[in-house]
Protein backbone atom coordinates (compact mmCIF):
# COMPACT_ATOMS: atom_id res chain seq x y z
CA UNK A 1 0.00 0.00 0.00
CA UNK A 2 1.81 3.33 -0.87
CA UNK A 3 1.17 5.91 -3.37
CA UNK A 4 -0.68 10.00 -3.24
CA UNK A 5 -3.94 10.69 -2.05
CA UNK A 6 -6.74 10.34 -4.65
CA UNK A 7 -7.54 13.20 -6.91
CA UNK A 8 -7.10 16.73 -6.70
CA UNK A 9 -9.85 19.10 -5.57
CA UNK A 10 -11.57 20.38 -8.52
CA UNK A 11 -13.54 23.29 -8.10
CA UNK A 12 -16.94 22.10 -6.34
CA UNK A 13 -20.58 22.90 -5.68
CA UNK A 14 -22.97 21.21 -3.43
CA UNK A 15 -24.22 17.75 -4.26
CA UNK A 16 -27.88 17.74 -6.08
CA UNK A 17 -30.35 15.80 -4.43
CA UNK A 18 -30.47 11.67 -5.31
CA UNK A 19 -33.94 12.37 -6.96
CA UNK A 20 -32.50 15.31 -9.32
CA UNK A 21 -29.79 12.93 -10.33
CA UNK A 22 -31.83 9.89 -10.88
CA UNK A 23 -31.85 9.96 -14.69
CA UNK A 24 -28.12 10.21 -14.65
CA UNK A 25 -27.74 7.44 -11.67
CA UNK A 26 -30.02 5.09 -13.76
CA UNK A 27 -27.59 5.33 -16.52
CA UNK A 28 -25.02 4.70 -15.19
CA UNK A 29 -26.19 1.72 -13.32
CA UNK A 30 -28.05 0.61 -16.51
CA UNK A 31 -24.49 0.45 -18.27
CA UNK A 32 -22.69 -0.96 -15.46
CA UNK A 33 -22.10 -5.05 -16.14
CA UNK A 34 -21.36 -4.76 -12.11
CA UNK A 35 -21.26 -2.38 -9.51
CA UNK A 36 -18.83 -1.74 -6.88
CA UNK A 37 -20.66 -0.23 -3.48
CA UNK A 38 -18.72 1.32 -1.19
CA UNK A 39 -19.97 2.87 2.11
CA UNK A 40 -18.85 4.58 5.22
CA UNK A 41 -20.25 3.84 8.50
CA UNK A 42 -20.56 6.55 10.80
CA UNK A 43 -23.51 9.33 9.75
CA UNK A 44 -24.23 7.12 6.87
CA UNK A 45 -25.07 3.47 7.71
CA UNK A 46 -25.21 4.34 11.34
CA UNK A 47 -27.15 7.61 13.05
CA UNK A 48 -24.50 9.77 14.61
CA UNK A 49 -24.59 9.42 18.23
CA UNK A 50 -23.61 10.57 21.73
CA UNK A 51 -21.22 7.89 22.71
CA UNK A 52 -18.86 6.42 19.65
CA UNK A 53 -19.39 2.83 21.08
CA UNK A 54 -23.49 2.87 21.10
CA UNK A 55 -23.46 3.60 17.24
CA UNK A 56 -25.33 0.77 15.08
CA UNK A 57 -26.27 0.49 11.93
CA UNK A 58 -29.94 1.12 11.68
CA UNK A 59 -32.34 -2.12 11.02
CA UNK A 60 -33.18 -0.80 7.51
CA UNK A 61 -29.47 -0.58 6.60
CA UNK A 62 -28.41 -3.35 8.16
CA UNK A 63 -31.28 -5.12 5.88
CA UNK A 64 -30.49 -3.54 2.61
CA UNK A 65 -26.52 -3.71 3.44
CA UNK A 66 -27.14 -7.62 3.30
CA UNK A 67 -29.33 -7.85 0.23
CA UNK A 68 -26.50 -5.98 -1.74
CA UNK A 69 -23.95 -8.12 -0.26
CA UNK A 70 -26.16 -11.29 -1.52
CA UNK A 71 -26.71 -9.97 -4.87
CA UNK A 72 -24.15 -12.10 -7.51
CA UNK A 73 -23.84 -8.28 -9.65
CA UNK A 74 -22.52 -6.56 -6.72
CA UNK A 75 -19.26 -6.39 -5.03
CA UNK A 76 -19.79 -4.68 -0.99
CA UNK A 77 -17.10 -2.85 1.05
CA UNK A 78 -17.28 -0.49 3.94
CA UNK A 79 -14.37 1.91 4.12
CA UNK A 80 -14.42 3.35 7.86
CA UNK A 81 -12.70 5.99 10.14
CA UNK A 82 -13.32 3.11 12.66
CA UNK A 83 -10.40 0.30 13.47
CA UNK A 84 -11.16 -2.42 11.28
CA UNK A 85 -11.97 -4.76 14.12
CA UNK A 86 -14.29 -2.28 15.60
CA UNK A 87 -16.05 -2.22 12.26
CA UNK A 88 -16.42 -5.63 10.71
CA UNK A 89 -18.17 -5.86 14.43
CA UNK A 90 -20.75 -3.58 14.16
CA UNK A 91 -22.15 -4.84 10.32
CA UNK A 92 -21.62 -7.67 8.66
CA UNK A 93 -22.26 -9.13 5.10
CA UNK A 94 -19.68 -6.77 2.71
CA UNK A 95 -16.85 -8.66 1.71
CA UNK A 96 -14.36 -6.56 1.75
CA UNK A 97 -13.75 -3.75 4.87
CA UNK A 98 -11.77 -0.58 5.18
CA UNK A 99 -10.47 0.60 8.59
CA UNK A 100 -8.85 3.81 9.89
CA UNK A 101 -9.55 5.76 7.14
CA UNK A 102 -8.30 3.35 4.70
CA UNK A 103 -4.66 2.53 6.25
CA UNK A 104 -6.02 -1.34 7.03
CA UNK A 105 -8.11 -3.56 4.60
CA UNK A 106 -9.37 -6.79 4.61
CA UNK A 107 -9.84 -8.58 1.55
CA UNK A 108 -9.18 -11.70 0.00
CA UNK A 109 -8.97 -13.39 3.50
CA UNK A 110 -6.37 -11.46 4.91
CA UNK A 111 -5.54 -7.88 6.25
CA UNK A 112 -2.72 -5.58 5.00
CA UNK A 113 -1.72 -2.66 7.05
CA UNK A 114 -0.29 0.50 5.43
CA UNK A 115 3.76 -0.42 6.19
CA UNK A 116 4.79 3.52 7.75
CA UNK A 117 1.35 3.41 9.61
CA UNK A 118 2.40 0.41 10.89
CA UNK A 119 5.71 2.03 11.84
CA UNK A 120 3.89 4.86 13.75
CA UNK A 121 1.46 3.14 15.86
CA UNK A 122 3.67 2.71 18.44
CA UNK A 123 3.72 7.16 18.64
CA UNK A 124 -0.12 6.76 18.25
CA UNK A 125 -0.61 5.00 21.13
CA UNK A 126 1.94 7.36 23.11
CA UNK A 127 -0.33 10.41 21.98
CA UNK A 128 -3.63 8.98 23.24
CA UNK A 129 -1.91 8.35 26.35
CA UNK A 130 -0.68 11.55 26.97
CA UNK A 131 -4.31 12.81 25.64
CA UNK A 132 -5.54 11.08 28.31
CA UNK A 133 -3.63 12.71 30.67
CA UNK A 134 -3.94 16.73 29.37
CA UNK A 135 -7.46 16.30 28.92
CA UNK A 136 -8.27 14.91 31.92
CA UNK A 137 -9.65 18.22 33.68
CA UNK A 138 -12.41 18.76 30.37
CA UNK A 139 -15.75 17.28 31.34
CA UNK A 140 -16.85 14.30 29.23
CA UNK A 141 -13.71 14.27 26.66
CA UNK A 142 -13.25 10.72 24.99
CA UNK A 143 -10.44 9.46 23.60
CA UNK A 144 -10.27 6.81 20.96
CA UNK A 145 -7.81 4.36 20.30
CA UNK A 146 -7.31 2.91 17.34
CA UNK A 147 -3.86 1.63 17.15
CA UNK A 148 -2.98 3.37 13.49
CA UNK A 149 -4.78 6.60 14.47
CA UNK A 150 -6.88 8.48 17.34
CA UNK A 151 -9.53 10.19 17.72
CA UNK A 152 -10.34 12.95 20.75
CA UNK A 153 -13.91 13.33 21.01
CA UNK A 154 -15.71 16.72 21.96
CA UNK A 155 -19.62 15.62 21.55
CA UNK A 156 -20.16 15.40 24.77
CA UNK A 157 -17.92 18.20 26.06
CA UNK A 158 -20.34 20.78 27.74
CA UNK A 159 -20.58 23.39 24.63
CA UNK A 160 -18.84 26.31 26.11
CA UNK A 161 -15.92 24.09 27.27
CA UNK A 162 -15.35 22.87 23.39
CA UNK A 163 -13.55 25.71 21.86
CA UNK A 164 -10.57 25.37 25.01
CA UNK A 165 -10.65 21.32 24.76
CA UNK A 166 -9.88 22.43 20.97
CA UNK A 167 -7.39 24.35 21.68
CA UNK A 168 -5.85 21.97 23.93
CA UNK A 169 -5.97 18.81 21.80
CA UNK A 170 -3.98 21.06 19.08
CA UNK A 171 -1.52 22.43 21.47
CA UNK A 172 -0.54 18.79 22.74
CA UNK A 173 -0.69 17.71 19.73
CA UNK A 174 1.69 20.19 18.05
CA UNK A 175 3.92 20.14 21.37
CA UNK A 176 4.22 16.20 20.39
CA UNK A 177 4.62 15.97 16.97
CA UNK A 178 8.11 15.49 15.12
CA UNK A 179 6.26 16.09 11.52
CA UNK A 180 5.08 12.70 11.54
CA UNK A 181 1.89 12.81 12.34
CA UNK A 182 -1.04 14.89 11.43
CA UNK A 183 -4.39 16.30 13.01
CA UNK A 184 -7.29 16.38 11.01
CA UNK A 185 -11.25 17.40 11.92
CA UNK A 186 -14.09 15.46 11.70
CA UNK A 187 -17.86 15.36 12.96
CA UNK A 188 -16.75 16.95 16.64
CA UNK A 189 -13.76 15.10 16.29
CA UNK A 190 -10.10 16.16 16.23
CA UNK A 191 -8.37 12.99 14.76
CA UNK A 192 -4.38 11.87 14.75
CA UNK A 193 -2.71 10.15 12.15
CA UNK A 194 1.03 9.08 10.62
CA UNK A 195 1.28 12.00 8.10
CA UNK A 196 1.52 10.07 5.14
CA UNK A 197 -0.25 10.18 1.72
CA UNK A 198 -3.14 8.16 2.48
CA UNK A 199 -6.34 8.15 2.66
CA UNK A 200 -10.23 6.38 2.18
CA UNK A 201 -9.66 7.44 -1.82
CA UNK A 202 -6.59 5.22 -2.03
CA UNK A 203 -8.51 2.57 -0.44
CA UNK A 204 -11.21 2.63 -2.87
CA UNK A 205 -8.55 2.87 -5.55
CA UNK A 206 -6.99 -0.37 -4.71
CA UNK A 207 -10.74 -1.85 -4.18
CA UNK A 208 -11.87 -0.65 -7.59
CA UNK A 209 -9.09 -2.11 -9.47
CA UNK A 210 -9.66 -5.51 -8.22
CA UNK A 211 -13.20 -5.38 -10.51
CA UNK A 212 -13.51 -6.51 -14.11
CA UNK A 213 -13.92 -3.74 -16.57
CA UNK A 214 -17.41 -2.80 -16.69
CA UNK A 215 -18.16 -2.16 -12.62
CA UNK A 216 -19.36 1.63 -11.93
CA UNK A 217 -18.06 2.59 -8.66
CA UNK A 218 -20.46 3.71 -5.79
CA UNK A 219 -19.35 5.53 -2.91
CA UNK A 220 -21.95 6.79 -0.27
CA UNK A 221 -20.42 9.25 2.88
CA UNK A 222 -20.77 12.16 5.09
CA UNK A 223 -17.49 13.29 6.37
CA UNK A 224 -14.91 15.13 5.40
CA UNK A 225 -12.26 11.99 4.90
CA UNK A 226 -15.23 10.47 2.25
CA UNK A 227 -14.45 13.55 -0.11
CA UNK A 228 -11.10 11.31 -1.34
CA UNK A 229 -12.96 8.62 -2.22
CA UNK A 230 -16.30 10.59 -3.62
CA UNK A 231 -12.66 12.04 -5.85
CA UNK A 232 -11.91 8.14 -6.61
CA UNK A 233 -15.66 7.31 -8.06
CA UNK A 234 -16.55 10.41 -10.43
CA UNK A 235 -17.38 10.92 -12.54
CA UNK A 236 -17.67 7.73 -14.47
CA UNK A 237 -19.28 6.24 -10.90
CA UNK A 238 -21.47 8.15 -7.98
CA UNK A 239 -20.51 9.62 -4.83
CA UNK A 240 -23.31 10.28 -2.61
CA UNK A 241 -23.20 12.48 0.51
CA UNK A 242 -25.07 11.95 3.60
CA UNK A 243 -26.73 15.17 4.98
CA UNK A 244 -24.50 18.55 4.88
CA UNK A 245 -25.03 21.49 2.17
CA UNK A 246 -21.89 22.44 1.55
CA UNK A 247 -19.57 21.51 -1.59
CA UNK A 248 -17.88 18.03 -1.92
CA UNK A 249 -16.77 16.12 -4.76
CA UNK A 250 -20.08 13.71 -4.71
CA UNK A 251 -22.63 14.54 -7.48
CA UNK A 252 -25.52 13.58 -5.17
CA UNK A 253 -26.59 13.93 -1.79
CA UNK A 254 -29.58 11.88 0.60
CA UNK A 255 -30.65 13.62 3.19
CA UNK A 256 -29.94 11.35 6.55
CA UNK A 257 -28.77 7.64 7.29
CA UNK A 258 -32.52 7.02 6.90
CA UNK A 259 -32.42 7.84 3.39
CA UNK A 260 -29.29 5.14 2.63
CA UNK A 261 -31.47 1.94 2.79
CA UNK A 262 -33.75 2.95 -0.07
CA UNK A 263 -30.68 4.28 -2.35
CA UNK A 264 -29.15 1.20 -1.34
CA UNK A 265 -32.75 -1.01 -2.48
CA UNK A 266 -32.66 1.31 -5.87
CA UNK A 267 -28.96 0.46 -6.78
CA UNK A 268 -29.57 -3.35 -6.48
CA UNK A 269 -32.99 -3.12 -8.64
CA UNK A 270 -31.03 -0.65 -11.02
CA UNK A 271 -28.09 -2.98 -12.09
CA UNK A 272 -30.49 -6.23 -11.84
CA UNK A 273 -32.68 -4.67 -14.21
CA UNK A 274 -30.16 -3.32 -16.30
CA UNK A 275 -29.10 -6.84 -16.87
CA UNK A 276 -32.26 -8.22 -17.08
CA UNK A 277 -32.53 -6.06 -20.16
CA UNK A 278 -29.23 -7.17 -22.23
CA UNK A 279 -29.32 -9.95 -24.85
O1 LIG B 1 -15.47 6.98 8.53
P1 LIG B 1 -16.56 6.74 9.53
O2 LIG B 1 -17.01 5.32 9.58
O3 LIG B 1 -17.70 7.69 9.35
O4 LIG B 1 -15.88 7.07 10.94
C1 LIG B 1 -15.56 8.44 11.28
C2 LIG B 1 -15.46 8.55 12.79
O5 LIG B 1 -16.70 8.05 13.29
C3 LIG B 1 -16.84 7.95 14.70
O6 LIG B 1 -17.05 9.25 15.23
C4 LIG B 1 -18.26 9.86 14.74
O7 LIG B 1 -19.38 9.06 15.15
C5 LIG B 1 -19.60 9.01 16.58
C6 LIG B 1 -20.77 8.07 16.83
O8 LIG B 1 -21.91 8.52 16.15
C7 LIG B 1 -19.85 10.43 17.11
O9 LIG B 1 -20.06 10.41 18.52
C8 LIG B 1 -18.65 11.33 16.74
O10 LIG B 1 -18.94 12.67 17.14
C9 LIG B 1 -18.42 11.28 15.23
O11 LIG B 1 -17.29 12.06 14.85
C10 LIG B 1 -15.71 7.19 15.32
O12 LIG B 1 -15.80 7.21 16.71
C11 LIG B 1 -14.34 7.71 14.82
O13 LIG B 1 -13.33 6.84 15.28
C12 LIG B 1 -14.32 7.69 13.31
O14 LIG B 1 -13.08 8.20 12.83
Amino acid sequence: MDGPESGTAAAESPPRPLEERLPAVRETLANAERLLVCLDFDGTLAPIVEVPDAARPTEDNRRAVARLAAHPAVTTAVVSGRALRDVRDRIDGPAIYAGNHGLELARRGSIAVHPVARKRAARIERLCAVFETALASIPNVRVENKRLSGTVHFRSVPPAARPVARRLTTAVFEAFDGGDLELSRGKRILEIGPSIPWGKGNAVELIAADEPPGTAAVYVGDDITDESAFRAVEPDGIGIQVGGDGPSAASCRVESPASVASLLARLADGVSSGLERRP
